[in-house]
């Protein structure tokens, strides 16, 4: 059954312009022009204004895994508060099961080696992550300028390849529609090749974030 902190291939599909990437074995979404050439130059220039360098919950012990900056976003500002409501309208979820708002750059040479983004059942940390806002259940992100070279994100085992786009939103549900966490959500944020890649990502869990 759907839990408050899921989207749903029924709600994105009544959506306007949403699509659906065919595979049998995840359910992901892609919308174009999710968000305005303006929005998405304000997102940028936050980002720009408060990176850092990226962590991982994950960690295992390679320091080439994640090599991109990350922004927390602040939702006071307006065009970070426009966005969280967009996102909750798109999705379905309200913004209270989103973890806070990030985003992400990569300069030439970055990456974001293949990986989940649900917490791995087996990891030493993994209660302490799910403890109070359970699992992580859908991603959202959004491509906020469209690279130079490189930089897709490629799911490796449903071989399809996103390439990066000003202002389209890539959405998918970590877990099988029965609940168990889904292994063909891998994910590859491949290295750029020329020039920036800026992305916001949404992660939304099973209870309210806090
Ligand atoms: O940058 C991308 O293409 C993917 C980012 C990603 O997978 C993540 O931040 O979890
Ligand atoms: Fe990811």
């Amino acid at each position: 059954m759907q839990g408050p902190g899921e989207s749903s291939a029924s709600h994105l599909m009544a959506q306007s312009g949403v699509q659906r990437v065919p595979s049998q074995r995840l359910e992901l979404f892609i919308l174009r022009d999710f968000l305005s050439a303006n929005e998405c130059e304000t997102l940028i220039e936050l980002i720009e204004a408060e990176r850092r360098p990226s962590t991982i919950a994950n960690h295992n012990g390679d320091d080439l895994f994640r090599t991109s900056e990350t922004c927390d976003l602040h939702h006071d500002h307006p065009c970070v508060a426009a966005l969280d409501r967009k996102l909750a309208d798109v999705s379905g979820i309200a913004p209270v099961y989103g973890e806070r708002l990030q985003g992400q750059r990569y300069e030439a040479g970055q990456e974001f080696k293949a990986h989940t983004d649900y917490f791995e059942p087996g990891h030493p940390d993994y209660k302490t992550f799910c403890a109070v806002s359970g699992q992580r259940t859908w991603t959202f992100m959004v491509y906020l300028n469209d690279v130079e070279a490189g930089g897709a994100t490629r799911f490796k085992v449903i071989d399809k390849i996103i390439q990066p786009e000003r202002g389209k939103l890539l959405a998918w549900n970590n877990r099988r529609p029965d609940g168990s966490l889904n292994a063909a959500t891998l994910h590859h944020a491949m290295k750029v090749r020329k020039g920036l890649k800026y992305v916001i990502t949404r992660w939304y869990r099973e209870r309210p974030w806090g």
